[in-house]
């Protein structure tokens, strides 16, 4: 079961997210763009330990990213909580779909807070404004077992 847009609402304001009405869809909430990085290093993946790559934060241009095809990082533009007995997932907006582009996501933990990241992929070149909805968040509900304690715990709050 899937919670109402109106439900996931609540529990990004909860977080402190400042929505606009336009944010607020039947099933979920849409979240915006903040930033957009480029990696300048590759990035490490052990059996024990990680690391995320330096990046590089490119500039709007008169207003407005101008993404060359490729693959970039995103960074979100509100604070996410995780309620206890859910699990999120974020969803890429359909007219980056139209536009050949898309969001890859992972899973959003119960009990997760921060500001989180995904991975944009320009299958084609497009012109994203910052501030501009790009995803959709969704909560269903979901048995857990303990709640994320990992190092992105509190990121960016
Ligand atoms: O696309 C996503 C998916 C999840 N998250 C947030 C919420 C999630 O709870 C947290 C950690 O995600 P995950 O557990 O997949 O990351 P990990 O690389 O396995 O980190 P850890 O070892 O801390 O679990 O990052 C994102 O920012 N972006």
């Amino acid at each position: 079961m899937f919670d109402s847009g109106a439900a996931v609402a609540a529990a990004l304001e909860a977080a402190g997210a400042d929505l606009d009405d336009a944010q607020r869809q039947p099933n979920g909430v849409d979240l915006t763009v903040d930033a957009v990085f480029e990696p300048t290093e590759p990035g490490f993946v052990g059996r024990d330990e990680k690391r995320v790559a330096e990046r590089r934060e490119l500039e709007p241009e008169e207003g407005r990213y101008r993404l060359d095809r490729g693959t970039y990082v995103v960074r979100y533009g509100e604070p996410v909580r995780i309620p206890e007995e859910r699990i999120g997932f974020v969803l890429p907006r359909s007219t980056l779909l139209r536009n050949a582009c898309t969001l890859d996501t992972a899973v959003w933990d119960a009990g997760y807070e921060g500001v989180g990241e995904g991975r944009l992929d320009a299958g084609h070149a497009i012109e994203i404004e910052p501030g501009a909805r790009i995803a959709q968040l969704v909560l269903a509900e979901a048995d857990h077992h303990g709640t994320y304690d990992g190092v992105y715990q509190g990121e960016r709050l």
